[in-house]
């Protein structure tokens, strides 16, 4: 096993009298695809925050790797944008790096750009409005937005949700080819068993108390917590 990418060390976090959980404790090794799984409320988004160093735990720590750094990048839900949104989906991608702009950063800039579309294959449709794209084109635009600053962490928040099925299998499909193309390693929120079972090594189990790592293939709803069973979705036999 390599030095983690990630370690997380008896975290605990509340807001105000509020305790959220108090006792999360995982290591992530580089490369490596993880899904975190809980009910509603009991602080995914929160712990993408503190990771993110926009919250201070209460107690514990996360301490991510020194060298190479960390660069993480983040891809939201997915929420529509108006029919009128102007920005081709070229520039919405390039939206970043507008105001690191300078005449001899250019021709790199636009090769890095080039190269993220390419990617994300969205090389065919990068002069498309973005408003007029598909659901599955938009999300795949903001993925492409969160890899342009080279991350070696992705973390995808529910960015799946309210997909259509097709769609979400074509984004996983394109994140796990960035995972072996690029070693990226992914950090999954979803309430979608089927998905993560299919797509991620290992889950993190977040419940009111603890939170901590499984391999995937022990993923079985029988296992979850009494209060995770009916509210994640019960993956279907294949
Ligand atoms: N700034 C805040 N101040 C007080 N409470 C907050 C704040 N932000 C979030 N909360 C509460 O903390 C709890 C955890 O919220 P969070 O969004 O992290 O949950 P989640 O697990 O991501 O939920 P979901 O699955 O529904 O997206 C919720 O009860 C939420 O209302």
């Amino acid at each position: 096993m390599s030095e983690p990418i990630l370690a997380v060390d008896h975290l605990q976090f509340g807001f105000h009298d509020r305790q959220l959980f108090q006792n999360v404790n995982f290591e992530l090794q580089p490369g490596s695809m993880t899904s975190v799984i809980g009910p509603n409320g009991v602080g995914k988004t929160t712990l993408i925050r503190l990771l993110m160093n926009q919250l201070q735990p209460t107690a514990g720590s996360i301490n991510w790797r020194q060298d190479p750094a960390v660069q993480v990048g983040y891809v939201p839900q997915f929420r529509n944008l108006d029919d009128e949104y102007p920005l081709s989906i070229r520039s919405f991608v390039q939206l970043s790096q507008l105001g690191s702009l300078t005449p001899w950063h250019k021709a790199a800039e636009k090769k890095k750009l080039d190269a993220v579309l390419a990617a994300t294959h969205l090389t065919q449709l990068q002069h498309r409005q973005l408003g007029m794209a598909s659901g599955g084109e938009k999300q795949k635009a903001y993925l492409a937005q969160a890899l342009i600053d080279d991350p070696n962490f992705l973390i995808l928040d529910e960015s799946t949700a309210s997909l259509d099925v097709n769609i979400k299998v074509e984004l996983m499909d394109l994140v796990k080819e960035l995972n072996q193309t690029m070693n990226l390693t992914v950090f999954f929120v979803t309430h979608d068993l089927q998905l993560a079972k299919r797509y991620t090594d290992q889950f993190l189990l977040l419940d009111n108390k603890v939170g901590f790592l499984q391999p995937i293939a022990n993923m079985e709803p029988n296992q979850m917590p009494e209060e995770l069973r009916g509210v994640v979705e019960t993956p279907e036999e294949d």
